[in-house]
């Protein structure tokens, strides 16, 4: 689905990333983790086709239709009702209205929001929010999701929920997802692979770890696995080297 060949970038003088590779199978969920400034959000963005690489070459198995991105902040736009921010891009490809809230509806109620489609987004608790925008991208069927920190800013609680129910969703419906975590239980517990980005300037992928648990996951029921506890230790440990270790 995606395929990344030894991209390079960098603002003004500074590189950033140099020479990084990574691919993402149909159907898997990866993880991306790093020291903080390594340079996890520029190469999403990069994959994302927000910015364009000085070197390297990106391969993407679907169009760009088909890319749902979820960052920190949503794009929830607060003049419009939770079912309109949902309907919004089906309207844009051109659903007629009705058909469009129908679906819209129907999404809000798979997270769990049934009821609230009338409300504002200044109507609704964080974690609510969270859903809506989730919903959002999930209507329009993306193949490949990019998210980057999208729960950053819930409660341990709600965050456990929201990625619960995200997981199940994506399992469900087949989406491939990239994901850019500072978190390593979030990033070990929901994923079937994990890459760790140096310390930057110049970062590149260092490590990569193939996870053996199966599918579908509970990913709360997960971390009693006493395999998790080793992925986690390790994880922790390299990533504590890498840290320490700046490109010169
Ligand atoms: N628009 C920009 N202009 C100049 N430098 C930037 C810009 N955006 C990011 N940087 C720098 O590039 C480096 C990588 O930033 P990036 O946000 O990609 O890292 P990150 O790994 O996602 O960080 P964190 O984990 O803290 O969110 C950092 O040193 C940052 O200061």
């Amino acid at each position: 689905m995606l395929e990344v060949q030894g991209i390079s970038l960098g603002y003004g003088s500074t590189l950033v990333l140099e020479g990084v590779d990574l691919r993402v199978e149909a159907g898997e969920f990866v993880s991306l983790v790093g020291p903080s400034g390594s340079g996890k959000s520029t190469l999403l963005r990069t994959i994302a086709g927000l910015l364009t690489p000085q070197k390297g070459s990106i391969r993407r198995g679907c169009t760009q239709e088909e890319i749902g991105f979820l960052f920190q902040e949503d794009a929830l736009l607060p003049w419009r009702t939770a079912r309109d921010n949902v309907a919004l891009g089906l309207r844009i490809r051109g659903w007629p209205k009705e058909q469009a809230w129908k679906e819209a509806e129907a999404w809000l109620e798979r997270l769990g929001l049934e009821g609230l489609g009338n409300r504002f987004p200044h109507q609704l608790s964080g974690g609510q929010r969270k859903r809506v925008a989730l919903a959002q991208v999930l209507v329009l069927k993306p193949r490949l999701l990019l998210m980057d920190e999208p729960f950053a800013s819930l409660d341990a609680i709600l965050r456990t929920q929201v990625t619960q129910d995200l997981l199940a969703l994506v399992e469900e419906e087949g989406i491939t997802v990239l994901l850019v975590t500072h978190d390593l239980e979030e990033a070990l517990s929901l994923s079937d692979r994990v890459y760790l980005l140096s310390q930057g300037p110049r970062a590149r992928i260092v490590q990569e770890y193939r996870l053996p648990f199966p599918r579908p996951r509970d990913p709360i029921g997960v971390k009693a696995d006493p395999r998790f506890g080793t992925y986690l230790q390790r994880l922790w440990q390299e990533l504590k080297e890498v840290s320490l270790c700046a490109a010169p």
